[in-house]
């Protein structure tokens, strides 16, 4: 079990407290101007990963009180508790072993006392071979034609990920069409069902509970669609997979359980990427590469899991947010990919930050009277400067920035890549440095302003600066680096989860609104007026009904 410590409650969190109050203004340009080796001491290198934590508001005090405060919050020991599958996601009495999946060193963990690698590397084995026949071509659909389209039918955890990641790694795609339907709006369907035909579509029906009113709506659908050519219900085999741990509700829906790909309750939806929710992600890009991101997700792990926590990536990272979000009182936190293929991955972790972290009862059951999970929020570069950098540079809200950019584009086009990397310098500088009054005044001067311009212009192009960013530069895109990254930030959210005392593998908050569209539903098929509601919902229904 995790401890269940209010972190307000500790002596760390006091010390950060007092030392918040004489320390908050202090601008990041003064830890420099007070130590030449801050980038040295406030950067770490990880394989071709380079996370430069320097402009931050943080000296080696704020530093080391916030590890004080891991300490206290017993963080090590809950990091092994995850590790050794200890069934830490207690409201639904499971392990969360999303690391499991992707141990490549294939030691034993035990859940329940049973080794699961083997049922892992079962599966992956499954994958493999799947993915390399419908690659080859092997796999044929029920005319005899190969599969060109691949339709990955899922939603929230079962599309975020297989989508970010198939994304960001274009460049080792093969032949084969990826497609995504993940809404119950039947546009995502109609508009993706207008660019495949039945005869060389497999759709992978991807659902942990398999119970998802959204992808089980869309997965009929595609089945009808497709009966509708194939006729014959034995040809579902050749056309449709399953990706769940529910093999009732599999077979019930008239999937062959031979086409199921297992996973397991110990696997969060939002942290499943890693199981054959990776199916298209294995399709898609090929099977070799699949495990190459398993393997950069499986460095990140090691280095997370026996790193001080001092020097530990995922720590820092964590920490320096709860500074921001605790004591700053930030409530959001913004990713900026410098890579346009990275534009599904600040969504991705919309899910995966705000679903694990977006709690206000800690792990005694007691409302929080403290600040937890931020608003995750975020698109590529250099896009973001023309849409909100505004309020990030001289806006009244304090937004931690994350900037991500590689040092090697796969498009060596032109000169757009320094182009692209000058900007993802400039930003973090601009955003530290600012720009002060003398320096406005001599440019306003110099550009040939008169006293009264300048003085009318003056406040209006002053830039405050001292705004935190983490630049994290990586040498290439490449699956394994991809994977690293994407763990990172899954053991930025645990360690946060922990400190904040808070249970980050359920999600009881996205059933109230499913409960509720359920009682709802039935009552937009009549015309009779509805009356059960608030006036709000009753008067929008009805005039619903009224419109249509
Ligand atoms: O994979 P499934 O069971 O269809 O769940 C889909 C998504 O729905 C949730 O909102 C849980 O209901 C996410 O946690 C999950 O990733």
């Amino acid at each position: 079990m995790l401890p269940k410590i209010n972190p307000t409650t500790t002596a760390a969190w006091k010390k950060l407290e007092t030392y918040y109050a004489a320390f908050s203004e202090t601008h990041i340009k003064e830890l420099f101007q007070k130590d030449a080796d801050r980038f040295e001491k406030y950067s770490v290198k990880f394989e071709d990963i380079l996370v430069d934590f320097s402009k931050n508001r943080v000296d080696d005090s704020v530093r080391s009180l916030l590890v004080e405060l891991a300490g206290e919050c017993k963080l090590q020991d809950a990091i092994e508790s995850m590790f050794s599958g200890e069934k830490i996601n207690a409201t639904e009495n499971r392990a969360v072993l999303h690391t499991a999946l992707r141990n490549r060193s294939n030691s034993a963990i035990l859940v329940d006392g049973n080794d699961v690698m083997p049922e892992v590397n079962a599966v992956l084995a499954q994958m493999k071979d799947f993915s390399e026949k419908v690659i080859s071509g092997e796999w044929k659909g029920y005319s005899g034609k190969e599969i060109i389209d691949i339709v990955n039918i899922g939603i929230g955890g079962s599309d975020l990920g297989p989508l970010m990641v198939t994304e960001a790694l274009k460049p080792y795609k093969n032949h084969l069409n990826l497609h995504f339907v993940s809404n119950v709006d039947g546009t995502h369907m109609a508009e993706t069902l207008k660019q495949v035909t039945p005869e060389t579509t497999l759709f992978v029906v991807a659902s942990k509970t398999f119970t998802t009113q959204e992808t089980m709506t869309n997965a009929n659908t595609a089945r009808d669609w497709f009966l509708k050519t194939a006729r014959d219900e034995g040809f579902i085999k050749n056309h449709f997979v399953a990706v769940s741990t529910n093999e009732k509700e599999v077979a019930a829906f008239g999937i062959d359980t031979k086409n199921m790909f297992r996973f397991w309750d110990w696997v969060g939806g939002r942290y499943s990427l890693w199981s054959a929710i990776g199916l298209s992600i294995a399709c898609g890009i090929g099977f070799d590469n699949y495990v190459e991101l398993l393997e950069g997700a499986h460095a990140m792990d090691n280095h997370f899991r026996h790193t001080d926590l001092d020097k530990n990536i995922p720590v820092i990272l964590a920490l320096f947010g709860i500074w921001y979000n605790n004591f700053y009182g930030a409530e959001t936190e913004a990713i900026l990919p410098y890579d346009q293929y990275m534009h599904r991955f600040a969504a991705y972790f919309q899910q995966g930050n705000m679903e694990s972290n977006g709690k206000y009862v800690d792990r005694s059951g007691e409302p929080v009277d403290y600040q937890t999970g931020p608003v995750i929020w975020g698109e590529p570069g250099t896009n973001g400067q023309h849409a909100f950098y505004q309020l990030i540079h001289q806006g009244t809200k304090l937004i931690p920035c994350d900037f991500i950019a590689a040092a090697i584009n796969h498009n060596q086009l032109g000169d757009h890549h320094p182009k692209l990397l000058a900007n993802f310098f400039a930003q973090t500088e601009a955003m530290m440095v600012g720009k002060t009054e003398s320096q406005v005044v001599a440019e306003l001067k110099a550009a040939g302003k008169n006293n009264e311009e300048i003085a009318a212009l003056l406040p209006f192009k002053v830039f405050r600066g001292n705004i935190p960013t983490n630049s994290i530069l990586v040498k290439k895109l490449t699956p394994r680096v991809l994977g690293s990254l994407i763990a990172m930030y899954e053991h930025k959210i645990f360690v946060q989860g922990v400190i904040w005392n808070i249970f980050s593998f359920d999600q009881w908050g996205v059933e109230l609104g499913k409960q509720l569209a359920n009682a709802i539903l039935p009552e937009l098929l009549g015309d009779e007026k509805v009356t059960d509601h608030d006036a709000s919902t009753n008067g929008l229904i009805n005039a619903y009904k009224k419109m249509r």
